[in-house]
């Protein structure tokens, strides 16, 4: 008898019978197409045929399975995997209970079982599943009788939960309204630390698709372009344990930024953009202020950072970010979501569910009530753009970036007099700066320009690039306010731009550890 094949659950395929789905297609077609753009294993999944017809099906499946080394597994029958030798089954909470399933079938065969809860997680892994199908991440016309909508929030807490201390690790798939547009932003969205999704299973992405080898390489792509990024993120070795090598590593990325010509795409209002222009080129990044969707495609293969920017957000600039986000998720290039004045508006809290829903982001940047406003609950009643009188004391500040960066699973970056900054498990509170920024239009919103440069060009650590254009950021603000030229705000600004350029040609003779205020907080 052979082993029990190794499981690559990164793209998943169930297919489905019909009519809406399949249309007049034949199955085996579809999924010899699907496993030529690369699906990892095959689901065989008919709600309504007869038996005959089942183990027909499945047998001529089987085949073309076979023939791409790709293990196929029936929905539901058992009776149906005897027959034709397929490699397992996947059940649900309400079928043949998984400990039956382990002593009908074969020792080799692969038991796959839904989870919708941690209760129903755990009691799968207890007993042996090979892999759970977590469901359903999002409502989905394909099956009509699910049981509970958990989304990425009830997604990560099963990973969290489940996952954590297992013994024997258990692939996760996801399912539920999947599709190339949000696949990396379920995938990101749902790790819970180290805990991640081993892939997603589809139906409608590659059977309705009018190219199914297309759409599930494109699929492929994008699961394993997110696998990547959360690799080099994460991986054991490049977080620094202390400030040290915060220090160390500071002056050689800002040398290295001052030289990149890195591009930062702006998608920003109409106030700052020539201030984040020339603050861009003053550090050596290489801006583009581009509000047009149809080019994000191209410019987000060029290697750079986006900012989404929502100042002067408008139902066309809306559709703009929108197309923004999707090409630099798609393309693997970070993205900076800056809510401004997020917490003024009904229409702007709305842009905001909108623009998360849409893709993921590397970094959400914003005032006290900008990032109130994210986490849903804001604390801060906002005048316009500017945050309102603060209620929230510095441990509650950073408590706040923490936990919306470990719920977006991205960095949080709250501005203030202070800058907290995490990515969920660091959190750094940084005083440097100048008070005539707080006196300048488009200080902040310029800020995130750079971040997102710093983002682009330093890879391995995202947390150490954002502090390293942060401080390259507040320290030329310190050198140009005590600058003689500097008598105000407005004299400010050319004096601002001017230490922008001249630290990054000096940072090297620069004891970076004694001119930044940085503190460590738990
Ligand atoms: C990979 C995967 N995950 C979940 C399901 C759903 O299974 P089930 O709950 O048994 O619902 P039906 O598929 O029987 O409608 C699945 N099929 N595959
Ligand atoms: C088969 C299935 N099981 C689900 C669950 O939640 O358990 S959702 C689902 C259908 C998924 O189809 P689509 O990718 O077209 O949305």
């Amino acid at each position: 008898m052979p082993n029990k094949p190794d499981l690559d659950l990164s793209l998943y395929l169930v297919t489905d019978a019909t009519s809406e789905i399949l249309g007049d297609n034949d199955v085996c077609q579809v999924v010899e197409k699907a496993c030529k753009g690369g699906v990892t294993i095959v689901q065989y999944r008919d709600k309504h045929a007869d038996t005959g017809v089942l183990i027909k099906t499945a047998s001529e499946l089987h085949t073309v399975t076979q023939k791409y080394n790709v293990p196929l597994l029936i929905n539901d029958r058992l009776d149906v995997c005897l027959a034709v030798g397929a490699e397992g089954v996947h059940i649900g909470q309400d079928d043949t209970p998984l400990e039956a399933a382990r002593r009908i079938l074969p020792p080799n065969a692969i038991i796959g079982v839904t989870a919708s809860s941690v209760q129903e997680a755990e009691a799968a892994i207890q007993g042996g599943a090979d892999y759970l199908g977590i469901g359903t991440m999002f409502a989905t016309p394909t099956k009509k009788d699910t049981k509970s909508i958990i989304g990425t929030r009830g997604t990560q807490e099963i990973l969290a939960r489940c996952m954590t201390g297992t013994k024997h690790s258990v692939g996760c798939v996801a399912i539920g309204s999947i599709n190339a547009a949000n696949v990396q932003r379920v995938i990101h969205q749902s790790t819970a630390d180290e805990n991640r999704l081993s892939g997603v299973a589809v139906v409608s992405a590659i059977i309705a698709a009018a190219d199914p080898q297309e759409a599930a390489s494109e699929l492929l792509q994008r699961i394993r372009s997110t696998a990547e990024k959360f690799y080099i993120s994460t991986r054991p070795g490049v977080h620094p344990a202390s400030g040290e090598v915060i220090f160390q590593q500071t002056p050689g990325i800002i040398e290295k930024h001052v030289s990149s010509s890195i591009l930062s795409h702006n998608m920003t209002n109409t106030v700052v953009q020539n201030f984040a222009a020339n603050v861009c080129l003053a550090t050596g990044a290489s801006p583009i202020m581009s509000l047009n969707g149809a080019e994000a495609p191209d410019l987000a293969r060029l290697g750079g950072g986006l900012v989404i920017n929502m100042g002067t957000a408008t139902a066309d600039t809306m559709s703009a970010y929108q197309a923004g986000v999707k090409a630099y998720n798609a393309a693997g290039n970070p993205v900076l979501l800056d809510p401004v004045g997020g917490g003024a508006t009904s229409v702007r809290r709305e842009a905001i569910r909108t623009l998360l829903r849409t893709g993921f982001y590397d970094v959400i940047k914003g005032n006290e009530g900008e990032i109130g406003a994210v986490m849903g609950a804001s604390t801060v009643q906002q005048r316009g753009v500017d945050s309102g009188p603060s209620s929230s004391n510095a441990q509650q500040k950073a408590e706040m970036v923490k936990s919306l960066a470990r719920r977006e699973r991205c960095l949080v970056l709250m501005t203030g007099v202070t800058d907290y900054l995490s990515d969920g498990r660091r959190t750094v509170a940084i005083s440097n700066g100048s008070k005539w920024l707080g006196k300048i239009t488009g200080s902040g919103c310029a800020l995130g320009s750079v971040v997102v440069s710093y983002l682009a060009l330093h890879r391995a650590d995202k947390f150490v690039a954002a502090i390293a254009g942060i401080l390259h950021y507040e320290l030329a603000a310190e050198r140009a306010e005590q600058n003689p030229s500097c008598r105000g705000p407005g004299s400010f600004i050319p004096a601002f731009i001017d230490e922008l350029y001249l630290l990054g040609q000096d940072i090297k003779s620069q004891d970076v550890r004694k001119l930044a205020r940085l503190e460590f907080l738990e």
